[in-house]
């Protein structure tokens, strides 16, 4: 039977996320808070609930992780400042109306010390690179009115060089394609407009051999269904104009088929725990399919369009 999206339950799982404080499996990922709380944001925004967390609490958790050695956001009190969770801070504090909080000339000093003489950005000062941070770099300098202080030519020319024959990019050059550094590879070309450095048909031909006959999508050819590739490979779609390239109904019931319909929240595939990374992007995914009640999301942000578009930074997206 085709289930529905069950959003009440979706708001009140990402609502409880906060109260399992007594459980190892809270304390085990305190690495990933500061993401955490921007995916159930996000989450919430989408469904029409961004009021069901608490707004200066939420304001207060992002502050309390600022590293002032640094200059920037760990992803949680007292870890050190990183990329991921510097671009998480800048969109929480964003969708919180709270951007003033930010030290700007400070966080685009640590987001700059970040790249590499081949053009790619590391995550910390510890140095692992990877396409990821070097869209985050793009994305949070963007969000900050900040792109004008970035060596565009440099991070396109790295960009360039990550490019593979199937039209994909990879984590690093030389790296195989992938589907999610095919997302963070097309929305920085977006960011700064040069998607024509992007081999549209075959790119689009690679993205659309994702979805497998269950109608989810993979990250690379023979790999499993999982509903985070809903975002990753429609969003690369959508920014390219081409999301009728996939079948939109057997995608959308296969995410909805994730859904946890007793205590909530959507898993990478039906059958498994859901979490809350799986609960935003698969919700990304049916706000991209246009899933009716679910707010615009904007494709390379990755954030409720609404916001985008009082920054002057939505582009003309064709669905
Ligand atoms: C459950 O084992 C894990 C494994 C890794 C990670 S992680 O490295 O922190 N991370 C974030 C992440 C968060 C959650 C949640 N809640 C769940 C998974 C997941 N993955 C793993 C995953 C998702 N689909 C398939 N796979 C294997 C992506 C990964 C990398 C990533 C980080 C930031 C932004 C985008 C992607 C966390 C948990
Ligand atoms: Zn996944």
């Amino acid at each position: 039977m085709s289930t529905s999206l069950v959003a009440p339950l979706h708001v009140a799982y990402i609502r409880a996320l906060g109260d399992s404080k007594n459980e190892l499996s809270y304390h085990l990922s305190a690495h990933l808070r500061m993401n955490a709380v921007y995916w159930g944001l996000t989450a919430l925004l989408v469904m029409g609930h961004g009021d069901a967390l608490d707004r200066d609490e939420m304001i207060d958790f992002v502050m309390s992780c600022w590293d002032e050695e640094a200059g920037a956001f760990g992803a949680h009190p007292d870890h050190d400042a990183h990329m991921l969770s510097t671009l998480s801070a800048i969109q929480i504090l964003l969708m919180q109306n709270a951007l003033h909080r930010v030290d700007v000339d400070r966080v685009v000093k640590f987001i700059l010390s970040l790249q590499q003489p081949s053009g790619v950005f590391a995550g910390d000062a510890f140095g692992e690179t990877d396409t990821r941070f070097l869209y985050c770099a793009v994305n949070a300098l963007s969000l900050l009115g900040k792109l004008d202080k970035l060596d565009v030519e440099k991070t396109v020319a790295y960009i360039r060089r990550c490019r593979n024959f199937d039209g994909g990019f990879g984590a690093v050059a030389g790296a195989e394609s992938h589907a999610a550094q095919v997302f963070v590879c097309v929305a920085a070309l977006a960011i700064l407009d040069r998607l024509d450095e992007v081999d549209q048909p075959t790119l689009c031909w690679w993205l659309s051999e994702r979805q497998l006959p269950n109608g989810g999508l993979n990250g690379r050819p023979e790999k499993l269904e999982d509903v985070c590739y809903s975002f990753w490979v429609l969003s690369a779609l959508s920014i390219l104009g081409k999301i009728a390239w996939i079948d939109s109904g057997k995608l959308e019931a296969f995410i909805l088929s994730a859904q946890d319909t007793e205590s909530g929240g959507i898993a990478d595939r039906p059958g498994d725990m859901p979490d809350v990374f799986h609960t935003i992007f698969g919700l990304a995914g049916l706000s991209l399919l246009g899933y009716p009640a679910l707010v615009d999301l904007d494709p390379v942000y990755c954030m409720p369009a609404s916001f985008i578009e009082k920054l002057g930074l939505r582009k003309g997206w064709k669905a």
